[in-house]
């Protein structure tokens, strides 16, 4: 399966204004792409129209040669376009082993029913195990999903992504909301995926230390244009980029 993702002209306006204007792009499996821009930028928007949330007004979506544009979300989720909130399948009740193991059913095509004999299962469970290791939680692997810290429920969606086995990965700032000290375990992960290099990674992040860290490539939307798109070092460097990040960390992009 072609896990490069392309989008053509990509526009979506609400009243008369363009939230993601006419943006053409295209991402390659093993490179980590940061999207970055001011707020209301049109980031989100772009994401939610890659993943399905949102209809183009104009333009295409395409995954390898496929033109997904028409897939419903859930198709595009199933074909390997993976984002963290549609993590729709967490049961806060059961533990964390036990949310990851449903997830490697779901993707093993069993459905969600625990109880039943399918052989396998004890495969299930050890590649659920596998995923809870990866993303270091066995510690709290017995807890209920509902008892985890603010930190280890974001790893547990990095937990259940990577159950689906997608070959896209969207993150929208994971690590909003977390501690410093918690911070660096999801930046590993999310390092980490990348390296089999067949994982196509989009990451939308605002912290410039979190996109120097990982970016492979930074892509800048601005009034939802691509206006940069290009290796850190050259982005960064754009008058366009930093006049843009004037006020929004811009000491931080000097
Ligand atoms: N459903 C909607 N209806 C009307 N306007 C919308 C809708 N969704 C987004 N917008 C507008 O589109 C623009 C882009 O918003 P978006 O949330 O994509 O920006 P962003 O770059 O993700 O910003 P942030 O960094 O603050 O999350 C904004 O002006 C926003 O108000």
């Amino acid at each position: 399966m072609n896990s490069s993702l392309r989008t053509e002209n990509l526009t979506i306006r609400f009243g008369g204004h363009a939230a993601v204007n006419g943006v053409t792009c295209a991402f390659q499996p093993g490179e980590l792409t940061v999207i970055v821009g001011p707020n209301g930028a049109g980031k989100t928007t772009w994401f939610n129209l890659v993943s399905g949330q949102l209809k183009p007004t104009e333009g295409r979506i395409f995954k390898g040669d496929e033109d997904i544009s028409a897939l419903s979300p859930s198709a595009r989720a199933k074909g390997g376009i993976g984002r963290a909130f549609q993590l729709t399948n967490l049961f806060p009740k059961l533990t964390v082993l036990e949310n990851v193991r449903l997830a490697v059913q779901a993707r093993a095509g069993q459905g969600a029913r625990i109880f039943t004999r399918a052989a396998g299962l004890t495969d299930i469970r050890d590649k659920a195990y596998g995923f809870v290791e990866a993303t270091r939680l066995a510690a709290v692997a017995h807890l209920p999903a509902s008892a985890l810290p603010h930190g280890d429920q974001r790893k547990l969606e990095v937990a259940l992504l990577m159950a689906m086995e997608p070959d896209i990965f969207m993150f929208d700032e994971p690590t909003a909301g977390m501690s410093v000290d918690e911070a660096p375990a999801i930046l590993e992960l999310v390092a980490e995926l990348k390296k089999d290099g067949s994982k196509t990674i989009l990451l939308v992040e605002h912290k410039m230390d979190v996109v120097r860290a990982l970016a492979d490539r930074i892509v800048v939307l601005h009034n939802g244009e691509l206006v940069a798109d290009g290796r850190p070092d050259e982005v960064m460097a754009l008058p366009i980029v930093r006049e843009i990040y004037l006020g929004v960390g811009a000491e931080e992009v000097a």
